[in-house]
C-alpha cells in the first residue's frame, strides 16, 4: 500500500477496508481501459510464454494491478508465492533489492518454470544501478521474469528496454473511470449524483486511484456524494472557478483575479502546481480567443518551469495574472 493509500485508510473512520484494494481487479478482463494492452498480456498468459515486461505510464492507471492479474492467472491461488513485489527506490539501496531478487530466484520452485519479480519505480534507479539490475536480470532469466514498472520509460536504459516487451499505459479515459466509480458506488450502496461522478472523473485526471480514493473520502462526509463533496475533499477547484480567474485577469481586473487565486489556494487547498495543472487541462475549454489561449499557455509553460525550479508559487501565479491583466491595457 502506498503512503497515500495508507493515509486514506487512516482518515476513513469506520471503514477499515481501503476501496482501491477491495476493488483492485483480480483478472485482466476486469481491468478498465487499456484495450490495446490487456489482450496482448492475456495472450502471453494463454501461450504460457511471458517475456520480461516494462510497463510505463502515469500513477494509478493499473500497472501494478495488471502485473498482479498476470500472476494470478498464471499461478492461481499460489500466486503470492511466485510473485515478488519490490520497490526499486528502496531506501536501503539497490544491493538490498538485488539480494532479495537473488534469494527469491534461488529458492525452491513449486513446480513452475519461472517466477515473477515486479519492480516498482524502476525509473528511480540511477543508470549504474540499472546496469547492475540488467546483469541480475540476465543471471536469472532462465527461471525469472521481470516486470518493471515506471512512470517515465525514457529514464530506463536501452539495454534493459531492449530485453523487455514495452507497454505504455496512458491516463485512463473518462468512460473507464466513470464505469469503475459507478460500479463501486453501487456495490457500496452509495448514492452518487451525476455531477458527483463528473467531478470525480475531472479531479482524477486519468488516475483511477485518485478517483476511487476521492469517492471513498467523499462517501464518509455524507449519504450522498455530489459535486460539492467531491470538490471539497479532493483539493480540486471547480473548472468554472479557474476559468473565472483567467477571465478576470484577461478583462484587466487584476484585483478580482488575485482574490479568486487566493480562494483557490487558501479555501480550496490547492497547491500552486495544482492550479497550473487545472489551467493547463482546461485552457482550450475557456471562452477565450485563440490568441488569448496561446498567450495563456505560453505563460503557463514559463510559470510551471519556474515553480519546478523552486520559485515562489504564489508570486509566480500572481505575476502570470498581472501579465494577462496588463495585456488588456496595452
Ligand atoms: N485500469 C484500471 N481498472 C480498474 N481499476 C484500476 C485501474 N487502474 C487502477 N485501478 C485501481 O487503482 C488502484 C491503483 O492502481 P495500480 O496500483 O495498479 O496503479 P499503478 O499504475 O501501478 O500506479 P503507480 O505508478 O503509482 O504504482 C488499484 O488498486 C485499483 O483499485
Amino acid at each position: 500500500m502506498s503512503e497515500a493509500d495508507a493515509e486514506t485508510a487512516e482518515s476513513t473512520p469506520g471503514r477499515t477496508e481501503v476501496w482501491i484494494e477491495k476493488y483492485r481487479p483480480e483478472t485482466l478482463d476486469d481491468i478498465k481501459g487499456h484495450e490495446d494492452i490487456i489482450p496482448r498480456l492475456s495472450q502471453y498468459v494463454e501461450q504460457d510464454d511471458l517475456p520480461h515486461l516494462m510497463l510505463g505510464g502515469p500513477a494509478g492507471t493499473g500497472k501494478t494491478t495488471a502485473s498482479q492479474a498476470v500472476a494470478r492467472e498464471i499461478y492461481g491461488s499460489d500466486w503470492r508465492d511466485n510473485f515478488l513485489e519490490l520497490n526499486a527506490s528502496d531506501q536501503r539501496g539497490i544491493d538490498v533489492v538485488r539480494d532479495r531478487i537473488k534469494n527469491f530466484a534461488r529458492s525452491s520452485f513449486g513446480g513452475y518454470d519461472y517466477r515473477i519479480i515486479f519492480l516498482d519505480e524502476a525509473d528511480a534507479l540511477t543508470s549504474d544501478a540499472q546496469s547492475a539490475l540488467r546483469r541480475t536480470m540476465e543471471q536469472f532469466s532462465h527461471n525469472t521474469r521481470f516486470i518493471l514498472s515506471c512512470n517515465y520509460s525514457s529514464q530506463i536504459i536501452d539495454p534493459i528496454q531492449s530485453r523487455c516487451a514495452v507497454f505504455r499505459f496512458t491516463e485512463l479515459s473518462e468512460s473507464a473511470i466513470e464505469a469503475q466509480v459507478r460500479e463501486i458506488a453501487e456495490n457500496e450502496d452509495i448514492d452518487v449524483t451525476d455531477d458527483g461522478v463528473d467531478a470525480l472523473v475531472y479531479a482524477a485526471a486519468g488516475d483511477m486511484r485518485k478517483a476511487i480514493n476521492g469517492l471513498q473520502a467523499a462517501a464518509v462526509m455524507g449519504d450522498t456524494v455530489d459535486e460539492e463533496s467531491v470538490f471539497a475533499i479532493t483539493a480540486t477547484a471547480r473548472p468554472e472557478e479557474v476559468e473565472q480567474m483567467v477571465e478576470q485577469a484577461i478583462d484587466g481586473d487584476f484585483t478580482a483575479a488575485r482574490s479568486t487565486l487566493e480562494t483557490l489556494l487558501m479555501d480550496r487547498g490547492l497547491a500552486g502546481g495544482d492550479v497550473i495543472d487545472q489551467l493547463h487541462r482546461s485552457a482550450w475549454e475557456f471562452d477565450l480567443s485563440e490568441d488569448a489561449t496561446v498567450r495563456l499557455l505560453e505563460r503557463l509553460g514559463e510559470v510551471d518551469y519556474r515553480i519546478t525550479e523552486g520559485a515562489n508559487e504564489r508570486l509566480q501565479l500572481e505575476a502570470m495574472l498581472a501579465a494577462l491583466a496588463l495585456e488588456n491595457e496595452a
